[in-house]
């Protein structure tokens, strides 16, 4: 088993896939947003879950999601888990009771103030997955934008995390050795274009974090 587990976000064809798991992803990113060019439709995604091994986790990206969604969603793609992106506690907590799955919550990171925000879900989150904030109006996720890592620098963490934003085959090393992450998250790190991703770059990405 690596020391450091990958998920793969955005997946949206059986070959990415495919190459995800065979690469050794640990968890799969299935995105439920339709205004993500890898946005999954629920036909689409019950298509792509039989093809996940058990090992693989398949994780479901929302953002602010009512329960008609979650529910068709969670029944298409077979998910293990919910990854949550501008979703307050209460609502999460609502998710949580309803749904019975563990969450993953999104966190967006600029400043060392957006981090102490983690704290709040003490308890709640399974796992927080720390990202860049993007600028206003623009997709929440999948933007290839970084955060300063300095920032975890001696940060307690209120549950297990990943680290995620702007990560690539090229510097996922650096920012795990910065971070000491024990899970990374990278979506168009490893894609062609918007929405396209590339089975070379997931196997490099893979092979970068096996090495680690
Ligand atoms: O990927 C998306 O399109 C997306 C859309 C809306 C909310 C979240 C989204 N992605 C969440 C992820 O977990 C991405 O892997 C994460 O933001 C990192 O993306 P990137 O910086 O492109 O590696």
């Amino acid at each position: 088993m690596p020391r450091v587990a990958a998920k793969i976000c955005g997946l949206s064809t059986p070959e990415t896939l495919d190459a995800a798991i065979a690469g050794g992803a640990r968890h799969v990113g299935l995105v439920f947003f339709p205004a993500s060019p890898r946005h999954l439709t629920f036909e689409k995604a019950a298509g792509l879950a039989p093809r996940v091994p058990d090992r693989v986790g398949k994780v479901g990206v929302f953002v602010d999601p009512d329960d008609a969604l979650l529910s068709a969603a969670i029944d298409a793609g077979r998910l293990d888990a919910l990854q949550l992106h501008k979703v307050g506690r209460e609502r999460a907590a609502a998710i949580a009771a309803r749904f019975r799955l563990p969450l993953w919550i999104a966190v967006a990171i600029r400043t060392r103030a957006d981090l102490d925000q983690a704290q709040g879900w003490k308890g709640l989150a399974e796992r927080i997955v720390y990202d860049a904030k993007t600028p206003e109006g623009a997709l929440p996720g999948g933007m290839g934008l970084r955060f300063d890592w300095k920032l975890l620098d001696s940060f307690a963490h209120p549950a297990p995390w990943a680290l995620s934003g702007g990560l690539s085959p090229e510097n996922v090393a650096e920012a795990v050795g910065v971070t000491g992450a024990r899970m990374v998250d990278v979506s168009s790190g490893v894609e062609s274009a918007p929405g396209v991703k590339d089975v070379d770059k997931i196997a490099r990405f893979l092979q970068a974090v096996a090495a680690l």
